[in-house]
C-alpha cells in the first residue's frame, strides 16, 4: 500500500491487467454496490452512476480512487452480466448479425475532486449459427461479461467491425483513462499522455 500510487475499486481482472501493462502501481479493492438500474435511468446516465458509487464505495487512505463499469446496449436495452446460461445464450442469439455499443464510464476520485469519463464503442457482430452460439456458451467465457462475450477472447472472431476504443470493451478505455489518473498525479513511469 505505501508503494502505491492509486487504488483499483474493481474485481475485474481484465482492468488490473489493462492498467499493470503500464506498470502502474495500484491495489485492488473490489467495491460491493447494488448493480440494478433505476427506473428510466438512460444507459448513460446508469454506467457513469455505477463508475462513480464504484470509487466513492472504498476508501482511498489518501490515494486516488478508481472505479469502472461496463454495459452493453442493444436498441436501448442494458445488458449487463449473464445470470445463467439460458440469460448468456438469449444475449448472443439477440447480439447477432447487429451492431450494438459498449459503454464504460470511469471515474476517479480522492476526497477534494471526481472525475468521470465515458467511452462508446461500437461493435458489429457476425451472424452467428445457434451451435456457435452453444460452443462460445461451453467455452466459459461469457460468464462475468457484459453481454456474455469477451472481445479479448473467442468472441473476436464474432466481430466484422469495430468503432471506437477497444480497450473500451474490454472494460476500460486506456487512453482516457490515463488522462485521468494524470489529472491526479498518477503516471505510468515510462509514459505520458498528450494532451
Ligand atoms: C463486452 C465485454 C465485457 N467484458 C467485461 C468487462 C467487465 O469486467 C465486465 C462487465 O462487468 P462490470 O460490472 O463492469 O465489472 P466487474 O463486475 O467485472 O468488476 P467490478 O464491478 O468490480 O469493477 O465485462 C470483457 O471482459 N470483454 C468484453 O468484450
Amino acid at each position: 500500500m505505501t508503494d502505491c500510487q492509486f487504488i483499483l475499486a474493481s474485481q475485474s481482472p481484465r482492468r488490473a491487467d489493462l492498467l499493470g501493462r503500464y506498470g502502474l502501481r495500484f491495489a485492488v479493492r473490489p467495491a460491493d454496490i447494488d448493480e440494478s438500474r433505476r427506473p428510466a435511468e438512460s444507459p448513460d446516465d446508469f454506467v457513469l452512476r455505477l463508475a462513480r458509487e464504484k470509487a466513492a464505495a472504498v476508501e482511498g487512505a489518501g490515494l486516488p480512487v478508481l472505479g469502472a463499469d461496463t454495459v452493453v446496449v442493444l436498441e436501448q436495452d442494458v445488458l449487463g452480466k449473464p445470470r445463467d446460461r439460458d440469460d448468456a445464450l438469449d444475449m448472443l442469439s439477440r447480439l447477432s448479425g447487429r451492431a450494438h455499443e459498449v459503454l464504460t464510464a470511469v471515474c476517479v476520485r480522492n476526497a477534494q475532486r471526481s472525475e468521470t469519463l465515458l467511452s462508446r464503442t461500437e461493435v458489429q457482430f457476425a451472424t452467428l449459427s445457434s451451435a456457435q452460439i452453444q460452443a462460445y456458451w461451453n467455452s466459459g467465457e461469457s460468464a462475468g461479461k457484459a453481454g456474455a462475450y469477451a472481445i479479448q477472447g473467442l468472441a473476436e472472431a464474432f466481430v466484422t467491425e469495430i468503432r471506437g476504443s477497444y480497450s473500451g470493451v474490454v472494460g476500460l478505455p486506456l487512453q482516457g483513462s490515463l488522462g485521468l489518473l494524470k489529472l491526479f498525479g498518477v503516471e505510468p513511469p515510462v509514459w505520458s499522455v498528450h494532451e
